[in-house]
């Protein structure tokens, strides 16, 4: 089987500008998400978690090895980004966010409605993001995400800005979109619920360089629940790894 991302072998230094020492954040690192997979990456700060999603979305380059995006060459360029803030055009109204990643993707800006729709945002398509509150506005992050199909969906602590119960409401949005249709992600995340909640496999890295110190299955059929007792036990051994 072909795996939809893959990193082979990857290095990835940094030079620290205080004392310009060089930090080896992957050194020989590999790990494939394969097709259909949701693969979420939890680890201690600084592990280099968001370097790892920076590489796989390119807007890091590894300095040795190989990172692939795929199958077909052009799912490079089908991405859905989620960070940790919005990143809204505040001058823009809500329809109009969504409308240009579907532009740039060579898709028909009139698909913004439906993937407003499916975020719960239908009415709110003409207002601007500032009147919007922090969850509504990390829904049309998400609604952006999804609106170009993307091939895979990057999550960099999509909710972890948000309090508890938006929090919550939008990992059970998420599930929901992912049920409707599968497709392949990877999500970085400080949280272990969230982790097991979300995601199909959960890899923990940690170390400098990071590695892959253990690996879960979550095999819980969907739509889970956050309250499942299984994905409790699951979320406490991953806990056990990290401290
Ligand atoms: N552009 C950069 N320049 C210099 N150092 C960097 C750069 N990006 C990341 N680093 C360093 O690489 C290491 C890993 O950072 P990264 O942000 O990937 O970790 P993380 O696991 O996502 O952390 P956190 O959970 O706190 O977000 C850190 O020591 C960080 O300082």
């Amino acid at each position: 089987m072909t795996a939809a991302v893959e990193l082979r072998g990857v290095g990835k230094a940094f030079t620290a500008a205080r004392d310009q020492r060089v930090e080896h954040v992957f050194d020989g690192f590999s790990l494939a998400v394969e097709p259909g997979e949701l693969v979420a990456v939890v680890g201690a700060s600084g592990t280099g978690k968001t370097t790892l999603l920076h590489l796989v979305a390119g807007l890091e380059q590894p300095d040795s090895g190989e990172v692939r995006v795929g199958p077909h060459a052009e799912d490079r360029h089908r991405l859905g980004v989620v960070f940790q803030q919005p990143r809204l055009l505040d001058w823009l109204p809500v329809r109009a966010n969504v409308g240009i990643a579907l532009r740039s993707a060579g898709l028909d800006e009139g698909l913004a409605d439906a993937a407003l729709e499916d975020v719960g945002l239908a009415e709110y398509a003409d207002r601007f993001p500032s009147v919007l509150s922090g969850g509504q506005r990390q829904r049309v992050a998400v609604a952006r995400a999804f609106a170009v199909d993307p091939a895979v969906v990057l999550l960099d602590e999509p909710f972890s800005a948000l309090d508890e119960l938006t929090g919550r409401r939008l990992r059970l949005l998420l599930q929901d979109l992912w049920t409707r249709t599968p497709r392949v992600g990877l999500l970085v995340t400080h949280s272990p619920a969230e982790a097991v909640f979300l995601a199909d496999r959960v890899v923990v890295l940690s170390g400098r360089p990071a590695t892959v110190v253990r690996e879960y299955r979550v095999t819980a059929p969907r739509p889970r629940s956050p309250e499942d007792p299984d994905l409790f036990d699951l979320h406490r051994r991953i806990v056990a790894d990290l401290l």
